[in-house]
């Protein structure tokens, strides 16, 4: 006997995907036909096979979608997310154009970006750190300094952050993020061993994007395997410029209503950035997603 019911996608291992019930049962479900590429943070619709398995039916719909795209293949991030934490360090360092990529792609799609600053115990590297990043404060990004080694660093910094959220979270390599999460959910992470091993679906591996309850209804935290690029090929142009918050008062003054803000005479956002009131390594990549769009479109 079938019966339909609704949960919510917390892991996606490539065909199949890990489906939470309300009552926190976990059912491994695949998608019934192609089109259902469901991602983790979905909520769907299944029909439930047996005690452990179900087939995804359809997927609700999205309050939003984090994406990334090169040129060999896009990527689903996670899905009905509110806020991005972004986790640098001060030892290695981070890239700032990856950063500024994942604060575009997470502005495009209407979600918080969060700046999470880690190793703050390295002391010696964190003036320079925090230097690096003042372009980024300056633009109203809120950067939270913590050690993710230590607890109560982390409560203090992030629980607040945290409840009654869904957070994605996302960091290079190094950076710390396996530490922070083995920080945050120690319980969740030894429970999802198990349950994986009843699942048959394998360990746990940080080479999929996972969602964990964070303990005493502390929120949602979904952790995606560490990321080396940031593509933004599927966003129009217009995404894109929404991915520059700080571009838009100046939108106002272009003479031309479609204008690209690179070459166009009498553009608000060019004369800003004469001004210095735009950064110029903002703008730059700005012309570099963009310039990496025409030349993927016309391959
Ligand atoms: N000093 C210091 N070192 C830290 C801190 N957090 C993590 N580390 C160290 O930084 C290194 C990288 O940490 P990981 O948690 O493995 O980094 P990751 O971002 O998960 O990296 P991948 O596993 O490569 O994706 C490890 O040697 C950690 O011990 C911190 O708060 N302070
Ligand atoms: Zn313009």
């Amino acid at each position: 006997m079938s019966q339909q019911t609704q949960g919510r996608v917390i892991a996606a291992h490539g065909r199949h995907y890990t489906v939470e019930l309300s009552d926190q049962t976990l059912l491994k479900c695949y998608p019934r036909g192609k089109k259902n590429e469901a991602a983790v943070g979905d909520y769907v619709e299944i029909t439930r096979q047996g005690q452990e398995e179900g087939a995804l039916e359809s997927i609700q719909p999205r309050k939003n979608l984090l994406f990334r795209s090169d040129e060999s293949r896009s990527k689903q991030f996670a899905a009905n997310v509110d806020q991005l934490l972004i986790v640098i360090a001060v030892e290695p360092a981070f890239s700032d154009d990856l950063l500024g990529r994942a604060l575009a792609g997470a502005w495009s799609a209407d979600i918080t970006p969060i700046i999470l600053l880690n190793k703050v115990d390295l002391t010696e590297g964190l003036p320079a750190a925090q230097l690096k990043l003042a372009p980024f404060r300056k633009l109203g990004v809120q950067v939270l300094e913590l050690c993710a080694r230590d607890i109560e660093s982390v409560n203090e910094v992030l629980l607040p952050i945290l409840k009654g959220k869904t957070s994605l979270l996302l960091g290079q390599s190094a950076m710390g993020k396996s530490t922070l999460l083995n920080t945050l959910v120690p319980l969740a992470l030894a429970a999802t061993q198990t349950h994986s091993v009843a699942l048959g679906a394998g360990k746990h591996t940080t080479t999929s994007t996972r969602l964990y309850h964070l303990p005493d209804q502390g929120g949602d935290l979904i952790d995606s395997p560490g990321f080396q690029g940031f593509g933004l090929l599927h966003l129009s142009r217009e995404e894109i410029e929404r991915g520059f918050p700080e571009f838009a008062e100046h939108v106002a003054q272009c003479r031309f209503y479609n204008c690209t803000h690179q070459h166009e005479p009498a553009c608000g956002v060019l004369a800003a950035l004469e001004r210095r009131d735009i950064d110029a390594a903002r703008h730059a990549l700005y012309v570099r997603l963009l310039d990496a769009k025409t030349a993927h479109e016309s391959y």
